[in-house]
């Protein structure tokens, strides 16, 4: 489980995180929501590693994390899927793909086969470059480079932006695989509401960097975290 206790963040003199507590366990996705600029993104770096925070605790599995940088954060099963993609462009789809090895193991180099039935057309386009892929199937890479790593926490920035509909539903269908494998735990950062809202089993909304809803999908209804998230 990962267990983010009292984050407090800021950039320079700015405070953004005002003290985020929420917890993610597996099988389960935990939707964090919320307007523009609210910190949603600041709180998945947090996380992942990629900006420090100045209080609080991430802990996994029990284990308080301390503060990693992102190679610390992916060896201790955090994986960050970032808003943008962050694929290589020039790189082709199997070096972006083993990019993921960095964390791992020699022993464990080699992109299982599971990856290419989640995402078959990574297998088709395996040595296309990435910066040649259409958005969508960008976005399929950058969430396959992160289950590479075989992480415990995937954390995905708003995996829908700028995507058509039929690569979303695909998208949807591995979240939701992800659950029934019951191994990681999902953090779906979203502004995409219905899909945030058919897929999670928490809700988290964050309204200028604090908490302001946390409550299982059957303690609260839609119209509750609409409004919440509409602020
Ligand atoms: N590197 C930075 N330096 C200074 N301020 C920053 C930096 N990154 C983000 N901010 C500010 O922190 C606040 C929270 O930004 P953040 O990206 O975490 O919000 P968000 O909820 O993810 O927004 P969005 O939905 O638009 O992506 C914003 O006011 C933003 O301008």
């Amino acid at each position: 489980m990962l267990d983010v206790k009292d984050l407090t963040l800021r950039y320079g003199q700015s405070q953004i995180l005002h003290g985020i507590s929420m917890v993610a366990r597996p099988g389960e996705i935990t939707a964090v929501m919320g307007t523009n600029g609210v910190g949603k993104t600041s709180l998945l770096k947090a996380i992942a590693g990629r900006h420090p925070f100045s209080g609080g605790s991430v802990s996994l599995d029990g284990r308080d994390l301390g503060h990693l940088n992102a190679y610390g954060a992916a060896r201790a099963g955090i994986a960050y899927v970032p808003q943008g993609r962050e694929v290589f462009p020039l790189m082709t789809v199997q070096e972006n793909l083993e990019s993921g090895f960095a964390c791992l193991p020699s022993s464990e180099h080699k992109v299982p086969e599971r990856i290419f039935e989640l995402f078959p057309i990574l297998k088709q386009f395996l040595h296309r470059r990435g910066g040649d892929l259409s958005g969508g199937q960008q976005q399929q890479l950058a969430i396959a480079r992160a289950l590479i790593t075989r992480p415990r926490v995937l954390l995905l920035d708003e995996p829908t932006e700028g995507i058509q509909p039929n690569i979303i539903k695909q998208i949807g269908e591995v979240i939701r695989l992800l659950r029934e494998e019951g191994e990681i735990c999902v953090v779906l950062v979203e502004q995409y509401f219905d899909f945030a809202y058919e897929l999670a089993d928490t809700f988290v909304a964050i309204n200028r960097g604090a908490v302001t809803i946390n409550r299982p999908r059957d303690e609260v209804d839609r119209e509750t975290i609409l409004s919440a998230v509409s602020i």
